[in-house]
């Protein structure tokens, strides 16, 4: 059983300290750890690390940021830049910026924000995490998109009406009325408009094209993928983080809670591919997300369905499935699937064709901060939950068999 984590996991960062300052919609890469990855295998913990305390100097400047925020200034958006960390992160610590830097113009307080986050990061992070910065520069600065109307969220473009409307209506029951649940856990329903599956297909194509002509070495989505490509690394990254803001999180709120649902912050977004020259089937995995979107862009192909086996915490990702746990899924182009990221499964060979997947691996910082102080997960794992049963049904034969002896005592 492996766990599919990023290839290189650096856009995701631990960042305890400062999430206890942000507010939870901001909480986003920073404290989004994917673990250490060896062989492939993602320890799947949060190391403990040293962190500096609040008030840290930026390098090469003496000036600290201050200690409770400016309520009355507004900050700018950060959204069309291409930064290692998340947009709204610098939006939410300019108002802790000291006086004097409030006036300065936006690049001076990028480049200081930028230092005085990085300084939260061990020195390998840090230089993977530039590395990654650069690299991402690199591609938008001479990647020019085929689409541009895919770049920022259009949802009656993307989307199809009925998706639209129970998004919109925002309560269980309109997101059941389009749902449905084949498998515990396992949801399913129609999302992508067709010319929106084109279009994401076309961009990708021609970023590939690029990637060719250019000699670009790129880097692939995950640890078990050899093709695809992550769509944040192209300028998709803002468009993604509102896909899920905006319509994952409504739906993982209601379907997904124990799981952090409800404060899905960061994302990892991707497309796979598979076919004639391309992966031919994905292995027996959990994926590195609290909740996964996994929707089909096409285009026409046989086989490559997905595996469910039931879901599993750490401690017991590796045990036997019950019957019920067992459930095979045919993609269908447009439709997506959504599961929780610890429910383990694979993909079958595509046996003919070509077939693209868009992936969005949706985490929950303030769950994985939680994690680390509970063992129980009855309530999302499937071994748990039946362990606990287990243990009640002995304590319940126990309790009954003790009555029962003092009952026949007493009538002797
Ligand atoms: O090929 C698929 O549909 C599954 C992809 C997947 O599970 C993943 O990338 O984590
Ligand atoms: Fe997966």
């Amino acid at each position: 059983m492996f766990t599919n984590a990023p290839s290189k996991a650096l856009n995701f960062f631990e960042f305890p300290s400062l999430l206890l300052t942000m507010s939870s919609g901001d909480r986003r890469d920073a404290a989004a750890a994917t673990g250490e990855v060896k062989n492939g295998i993602v320890s799947g913990e949060l190391s403990q690390r040293q962190l500096q305390p609040a008030g840290v100097v930026a390098p090469n400047q003496n000036q600290r940021l201050r200690l409770n925020p400016n309520k009355d200034h507004k900050p700018e958006s950060y959204e069309d830049l291409q930064l290692d960390f998340s947009p709204s992160i610098f939006s939410s610590l300019e108002r802790y910026l000291p006086p004097t830097m409030l006036g300065a113009n936006r690049d001076e307080k990028v480049k200081f924000m930028r230092e005085i986050l990085l300084k939260y990061l061990p020195q390998g992070e840090r230089t993977r995490a530039l590395r990654h910065r650069e690299y991402r520069q690199k591609i938008i600065s001479n990647y020019q998109p085929l689409h541009r109307e895919l770049y920022t969220m259009h949802p009656a473009n993307f989307f199809v009406a009925p998706f639209l409307k129970a998004i919109g209506d925002n309560t269980e029951d309109s997101f059941r009325s389009i749902i449905s649940e084949p498998s515990p856990g396992v949801f399913t329903f129609e999302m992508l408009q067709p010319r929106f599956c084109e279009l994401v297909l076309a961009e990708v194509e021609s970023f590939e094209k690029w990637v060719n002509e250019s000699n670009f070495r790129i880097m692939r989505p995950n640890t078990m993928n050899k093709y695809g490509a992550v769509l944040d690394d192209f300028g998709l990254e803002t468009m993604l983080d509102k896909l899920m803001e905006s319509f994952i999180r409504p739906l993982s709120k209601v379907f997904f809670l124990e799981v952090g649902g409800s404060t899905l912050d960061s994302h990892h977004g991707f497309v796979v591919e598979y076919g004639k020259d391309r992966d031919v089937d994905l292995g027996f995995h959990v994926d590195d997300s609290e909740v996964t979107l996994n929707v089909c862009l096409g285009k026409q192909f046989t086989g490559g369905e997905l595996f469910f086996r039931g879901t599993r915490c750490e401690k017991h990702v590796n045990t036997g499935s019950q019957a019920e746990e067992i459930f095979d899924y045919s993609h269908v182009p447009g439709r997506a699937v959504l599961h929780r990221g610890r429910h383990r499964h694979g993909a079958r060979a595509t046996t003919s064709g070509h077939r693209v997947n868009l992936l969005l691996w949706c985490r929950s910082s303030v769950f994985r901060e939680m994690k680390r102080y509970q063992k129980d997960f009855s309530n999302w794992c499937g071994e748990c939950f039946r362990e606990k049963k287990e243990r009640q049904r002995l304590s319940i034969a126990a309790t009954k068999s003790e009555l029962l002896r003092r009952d026949a005592e007493s009538t002797t």
